[in-house]
């Protein structure tokens, strides 16, 4: 007997601005639909301008005495911040799961990653270290000094809206600075509840800012003002490239994880177990809802009918449903302009002669009669120059193609505007290594499919992004550098 999984009531959430709860002056406010059956499963304000100035205003001043706070006091702090957003774990997942519909062990999965982001941050508390080097002049030192930016403003994406913001808030505020967190109006739920935590243990007002509102007008606000002095973001290639250009104004430091195209190789001497069990998981965990997912897939031809029949046993399984049914493998797309643009790539696909060897459109049933379902799709008789090989469609969706030669394969992968993340399957270490040095892309997986670890370094090349993030090198990213040359 399945436990009857009680989701969370339905909630009217202001603006969390100064440690207090307001309105925005617009009076205006969303809807959160879920995907699963189109229902209300929120309300937010909608922030506009004078909710960024008040937002930035507030965090500005937090900072001020932020900074003065020892690192390792500020660590403790944000561990006690960790530790509470893991005891809220069971309505944290549930409230994800209605408003990003994704399965709920997956979101049990990010409630703990969005702690361990945060715990991982840290660790660094005792390691903002600098430089002391000689000088040329008698009698004096120069000394780097690494100190923090200022306010950080954070704009994030709706598939792992609570890990993306917690990937921010861990590294700001360890390292000093105050942020202004906008989640993306799709799935704002869950990181609205990070302010009822921030009271809960004791942060200071102003320290962490949440607020909700559009994109071109409230992130846009909140980009473009001076006060801000670094954005971080994550979402598509298109709206950071605009944070880009608004953030040039007053050249605040940019760090964006954007969008990808991450090849799977599969070469003629893989494991064929672990190359399709690691090639499933990589698209259709999240309902291919990841950055890093597997979005097309070369195989080998000479071993390419022995892994297609793996593969497709594995694809023909997946359950789609309600993702709170702990029997089902895969749930819905985030919402209705998701489902137009798998529709789109399905259609170009056909008309330029590919096959839909698997899925294609809506599954059949009366539960899917609402919210925003699309089939497991696996498209053959694919040719490079097709657009479902160059588009990405971030869902369900996996053109595959046979290849023969090395060469061919490495020009095929880095033949791409994107370059976050690949993945290569084969026993030879040499193939490992040319594949490792010709591939075009920030994060490589070998023999396993994808997944970030808080200690690596997630970065893209080309239009996935600039500046990188997690681990030391996204650590620093928080922080600036302030020379002083000392004579005595
Ligand atoms: N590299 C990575 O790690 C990841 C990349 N992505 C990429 O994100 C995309 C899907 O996420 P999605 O949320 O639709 O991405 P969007 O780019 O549409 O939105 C991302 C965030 O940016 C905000 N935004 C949009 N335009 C502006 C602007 N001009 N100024 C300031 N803020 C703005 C959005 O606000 P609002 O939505 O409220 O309008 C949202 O909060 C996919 O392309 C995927 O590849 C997703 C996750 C991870
Ligand atoms: O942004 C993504 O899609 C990935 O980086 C994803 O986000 C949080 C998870 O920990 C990552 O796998």
């Amino acid at each position: 007997m399945t436990e009857t999984i009680t989701t969370p009531d339905v909630k009217t959430y202001d603006l969390f601005i100064n440690g207090e709860w307001v309105k925005a002056s617009s009076g205006e406010t969303a809807e959160v639909l879920s995907p699963i059956n189109e229902e209300v499963v929120g309300l937010v304000q909608m922030g506009e301008e004078a909710e960024a100035e008040q937002a930035l205003l507030a965090a500005e001043a937090a900072q001020k005495e932020w900074k003065k706070v020892p690192s390792i006091e500020r660590a403790n702090l944000m561990r006690k911040f960790a530790a509470e957003i893991r005891a809220n774990k069971s309505y944290l997942s549930k409230l994800l799961t209605c408003e990003q519909g994704k399965l709920l062990s997956v979101a049990e999965m990010e409630v703990e990653v969005t702690a361990t982001f945060i715990e991982y941050a840290c660790d660094w508390a005792r390691h903002i270290e600098g430089d002391i080097m000689p000088s040329q002049n008698p009698g004096e030192q120069i000394w780097i000094n690494k100190i923090p930016r200022g306010v950080v403003v954070a704009i994030t994406a709706w598939n792992f809206p609570l890990a993306l913001a917690g990937r921010k808030i861990g590294p700001a505020l360890v390292a000093g600075n105050a942020i202004v967190v906008k989640p993306t109006q799709e799935t704002p739920l869950a990181t609205l509840e990070l302010g009822y935590l921030a009271e809960k243990v004791g942060l200071p007002k102003g320290l962490l800012n949440i607020v909700t509102g559009k994109g071109r007008v409230l992130g846009n606000a909140l980009v473009a003002n001076p006060i801000t002095r670094m954005v971080t973001m994550t979402g598509s290639t298109p709206a950071g490239q605009q944070i880009f250009r608004t953030a040039s104004e007053n050249l605040a430091h940019v760090q964006l994880e954007l969008g990808g195209k991450a090849p799977a190789i599969v070469f003629a001497d893989a494991d064929l177990d672990v190359a399709v069990d690691s090639a499933f998981h990589s698209r259709f965990d999240n309902c291919g809802q990841v950055c890093t997912c597997n979005e097309r897939m070369y195989v080998h031809e000479d071993i390419y009918e022995a892994f297609m029949e793996k593969f497709m046993a594995k694809v023909k399984d997946i359950k789609v449903g309600d993702p709170m049914d702990p029997s089902i493998t895969m749930g819905p797309k985030v919402n209705a302009s998701e489902i137009r643009n798998m529709e789109h790539l399905v259609a170009k696909s056909i008309e330029e002669g590919a096959t839909i060897a698997y899925g294609g459109g809506k599954p059949e049933g009366a539960e899917f009669e609402k919210g925003f379902w699309f089939e497991p799709t696996i498209i053959t008789d694919v040719t490079q120059e097709m657009t479902i090989v160059h588009e990405e469609s971030f869902g369900p969706i996996l053109p595959v193609l046979k290849f023969k030669e090395f060469d061919e394969v490495i020009d095929y992968a880095n033949d791409c505007e994107f370059g976050l993340a690949a993945m290569i399957f084969t026993k030879d270490i040499n193939t490992i290594m040319k594949c490792n040095d010709e591939l075009e892309f920030g994060e490589i997986y070998v023999n396993r499919g994808h997944g970030e670890q808080h200690q690596g370094f997630h970065n893209g090349y080309k239009l996935s992004g600039t500046g990188g993030e997690d681990g030391k090198y996204g650590f620093e990213q928080y922080l600036e550098k302030k020379t002083f040359y000392v004579k005595y």
